[in-house]
């Protein structure tokens, strides 16, 4: 295999836009033993957050039942109320309640706080085109340098007016002015799937429809985009696609519906990780039979690591085998689940390659860069490639693992300080952008009893 590698510069994801961390140090905890036990996940978020933005656009009310609840969730439930949705929490088993959302007239005259959510950030800003008036778009510092450029070139090409500075990255302002007028568009999708998800969200509501092409040289993420064509076929909305790269949307109704948020699978991955690291079995219920989710691929790629994967109905167990194997694998439709497997990369007995996942550089941080930082910090023998990483095997110790505000490599923190004593991970608050309940489920699997030490998220609705 031919390798090319990246020459970083030195690594520092903010520049100058740097935001305040807290110092809180989390003492990752260290399984003496292989741990058995089984995980029960919240939501997915690409669901929770799809069916949210379909429901602002649909005809007619949506019920979600056990949908995601986190910081991601929040802020496109805030965001839609204040473009003129209505949604209340309705009962529900269990503890994340049901959400009801009512669409209404979109209004804009409002700021968006898209926090960190590339879901809020890509999806959102078409409906503020469709609102009757001005939207601004911010969100965290690390937000700031997200590539937007092709969010917003196309709806300036389908006729909305934008104001970036130039800079075509947040914050923007969006003039709303109650409609799109749709048609042809082409785009550069290689830095993000969630460029063409936001776009065919909400085509059916754009005068003309939509005809979309991606012309970059690759197109990351499709299993998301898949997601996303499925969950309009859901609600009536046909999505066509004549090439590979090419979509056509009609202008039409979006349905109301009422749908049942499947588990986030890519949420499992460092549980089912953590039965590799452990030598244990790992249980996850409600594992759908068909999903679009990116995570039911862990399925195929935790036995190439050396699991035994069993499945029994809806229960999925991961078993670890006597060590961790390395893998050579090219990545590019789940560069989400990259982090967490290349923690396990880092434990393995031999040196491993993971490409075709540039892309994750423009996630929550430079993905690439962190985990290669923070597995040296550590001593381990990662190498930056240019798109991806290679990990040779190395004796690994305590210290501090820094996150990056970014969930996915604090979850990498976690799964690495199984079997290695002294790991620390920094900002493991920062998991409640999609599982705010990380720490206490990560205490339950190993310990079997809810702590009490951790104080959940809050969240306010
Ligand atoms: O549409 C979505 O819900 C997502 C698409 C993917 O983004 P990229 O295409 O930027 O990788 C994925 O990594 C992200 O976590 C969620
Ligand atoms: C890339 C991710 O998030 P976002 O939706 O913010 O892009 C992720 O969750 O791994």
């Amino acid at each position: 295999m031919q390798i090319s590698r990246y020459s970083a510069p030195e690594f520092d994801p903010y520049g100058d836009n740097r935001p305040e961390e807290s110092t809180e140090l989390w003492a990752a905890p260290v399984a003496s033993e292989p741990i058995v036990a089984a995980v029960k996940l919240p939501g997915s978020k690409s669901l929770t957050n799809r069916e949210l933005v379909l429901s602002a656009l649909a005809d007619a009310p949506s019920l979600l039942r056990r949908p995601l609840h986190s910081r991601d969730s929040a802020l496109m439930v805030q965001a839609l109320r204040s473009l003129g949705t209505r949604i209340v929490e309705v009962d529900g088993e269990g503890p994340d309640p049901d959400l009801l959302v009512t669409p209404g007239e979109l209004l804009g005259s409002t700021t968006i706080d898209c926090g960190l959510a590339g879901t809020v950030m890509r999806f959102l800003p078409p409906l503020a085109g469709l609102a009757l008036g001005p939207t601004t778009f911010d969100g965290d510092e690390g937000a700031r340098i997200r590539p937007m450029a092709a969010t917003i070139g196309s709806l300036r090409d389908l006729g909305v007016d934008i104001d970036d500075n130039g800079r075509a990255v947040l914050p923007f302002t969006v003039h709303g002015t109650g409609r799109i007028a749709g048609g042809d568009v082409s785009i550069d999708a290689s830095s993000s799937s969630q460029f063409v998800s936001g776009l065919l969200l909400a085509a059916a509501r754009f005068d003309d429809g939509l005809h979309l092409r991606h012309s970059g040289e690759r197109l990351p993420s499709q299993p998301h985009i898949e997601m996303t064509i499925a969950a309009l076929a859901a609600r009536g909305v046909l999505v066509e696609e004549p090439a590979v790269g090419e979509w056509i949307v009609a202008p039409g109704a979006i349905a109301g519906r009422e749908v049942d948020i499947e588990p986030d699978l890519s949420n499992a991955a460092p549980f089912l990780a953590a039965a590799l690291v452990t030598r244990g079995s790992v249980t996850i219920p409600d594992w759908p039979e068909q999903t679009t989710q990116v995570g039911d691929e862990l399925l195929r790629l935790l036995p190439l690591f050396g699991a035994t994967v069993i499945r029994d109905g809806s229960l999925v167990t991961v078993r670890g085998g006597d060590r961790i194997l390395p893998v050579e694998l090219h990545l590019p439709e789940a560069g989400e689940l990259a982090p967490n497997l290349v923690a396990l990369a880092a434990l393995a007995n031999g040196t491993s390659t993971i490409t075709g996942i540039g892309h994750i550089r423009h996630h929550e941080t430079d993905r690439l860069a962190a985990l290669a930082a923070e597995i040296n910090g550590l001593g381990g023998r990662v190498t930056e490639l240019d798109d991806g990483l290679m990990i040779e095997p190395a004796p690994l110790h305590g210290g501090v693992w820094r996150s990056y505000a970014d969930h996915r490599t604090a979850t990498s923190g976690a799964i690495i300080g199984l079997a290695v004593p002294g790991v620390d991970v920094h900002d493991i608050g920062s998991t409640a952008k999609t599982l705010p309940a990380f720490p206490q489920l990560w205490h339950e699997m190993l310990h079997g009893a809810p702590a009490t030490q951790f104080e959940p998220f809050s969240l306010t609705l």
